[in-house]
């Protein structure tokens, strides 16, 4: 690696040559009642890899998810965040090369955005030098305030489930760990649901007794996430925004009605239009993985068969996004 450089009297750039890789999990953030609050890392994957390079140029690597749509400019979300990070410790960018296999659907409730800000954020503040580089919560606080929430960023940054909140001091989160016999499962359908149409399906406000009831689920979820696995399907339950946003995801909407109805603790993912399911032990979860994918072929439930699900059954991640920095050969 070779010494940081000054490009003028007041920025640094970061050291040439090094190459920061960061792998980040998947999340899911509302949980059912955690509207903004409450969210988990799942076991998916994407792995992001900068290199900063001597010449100006900005390359990229892209493979998988997006790979097709996104910009391989300035304009791409991790370019945008890495400027951001280094603009506030007080670097300038030279050429970079960004190397993504992204694993994460966009647009479908896993988290993707959050989880490429929290990469690009890792990566660039490991690139800077040592003295320099900030702690856990300061990174937190930036993903936050880009995502704008911060019930995925946290859970991607510390795994497990993450319950945050917001103050004047800024964005917190507090981690817990989930029952060993908690499973997730995901059905992913094959449409794209942009979060920002879904936050504006959203009313000002709601009434005082949605607003009581859904603060008692939100409680009670927490102790069945983490000690009584039987209470999911009571704890799952949300008054704040899955019916206001039903019509953009009816397909959605049907499944984690009819998932619910036979005790499965099922809920939307995120802004959806991912279906989450809270299995209670393995033999749950190969039983939901199956009536999903029966009730994807069967023609008596048109509003689900109508759209094509891949299931997956999950892990709980419990550690969050992991980065190692490769000094230049
Ligand atoms: N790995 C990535 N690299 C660059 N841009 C990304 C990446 N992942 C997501 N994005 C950007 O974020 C957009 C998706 O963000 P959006 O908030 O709509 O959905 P999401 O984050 O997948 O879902 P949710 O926030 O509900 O969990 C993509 O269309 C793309 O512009
Ligand atoms: N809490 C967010 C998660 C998606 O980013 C929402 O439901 O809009």
């Amino acid at each position: 690696m070779t010494g940081l450089t000054m490009t003028s009297p007041l920025l640094k750039t970061p050291a040439t040559g090094a190459t920061a890789t960061v792998r980040v999990p998947g999340t899911s953030a509302n949980l059912g009642p955690g509207f903004d609050s409450l969210g988990l890392a799942v076991s998916l994957y994407d792995t992001l890899s900068i290199t900063v390079l001597e010449t100006p140029a900005l390359e990229f690597e892209l493979s998988g998810e997006g790979v097709e749509s996104l910009p391989r400019d300035a304009s791409h979300l991790v370019v945008k965040t890495m400027d951001l990070v280094w603009e506030r410790l007080g670097y300038s960018r030279g050429g970079l090369r960004v190397s993504a296999s992204n694993v994460l659907p966009h647009g479908r409730g896993l988290g993707s955005s959050a989880s490429a800000i929290v990469a690009a954020i890792m990566a660039a503040n490991a690139l800077v030098a040592p003295a320099d580089q900030q702690d856990d919560a300061w990174v937190l606080q930036l993903a936050s305030e880009l995502e704008g929430h911060p019930d995925n960023v946290a859970p991607a940054i510390f795994g497990a489930v993450a319950v945050s909140w917001q103050e004047a001091a800024g964005f917190a989160s507090a981690k817990v760990m989930p029952h060993a016999g908690v499973i997730p499962v995901a059905a992913i359908p094959d449409v794209e649901l942009k979060t920002e149409r879904a936050r504006g399906m959203l009313p000002a406000t709601v009434p005082h007794a949605d607003a009581a009831a859904n603060s008692g689920r939100a409680a009670l979820l927490m102790h069945a996430l983490s000690a009584e696995p039987t209470l999911l399907l009571a704890g799952t339950r949300d008054y704040l925004h899955q019916d206001y946003r039903a019509e953009a995801m009816p397909g959605s909407a049907a499944l984690v009605a009819q998932l619910r109805q036979e005790g499965h603790a099922a809920f939307i993912s995120g802004a959806g239009p991912t279906v989450m399911t809270l299995a209670n032990g393995v033999e749950e979860a190969e039983l939901i993985v199956h009536r999903i994918n029966e009730l994807g072929a069967s023609t008596s439930m048109p509003a689900i068969s109508g759209v094509s699900w891949r299931v997956l059954r999950l892990q709980v991640d419990l550690e969050g996004a992991k980065v190692e920095v490769h000094p230049s050969l």
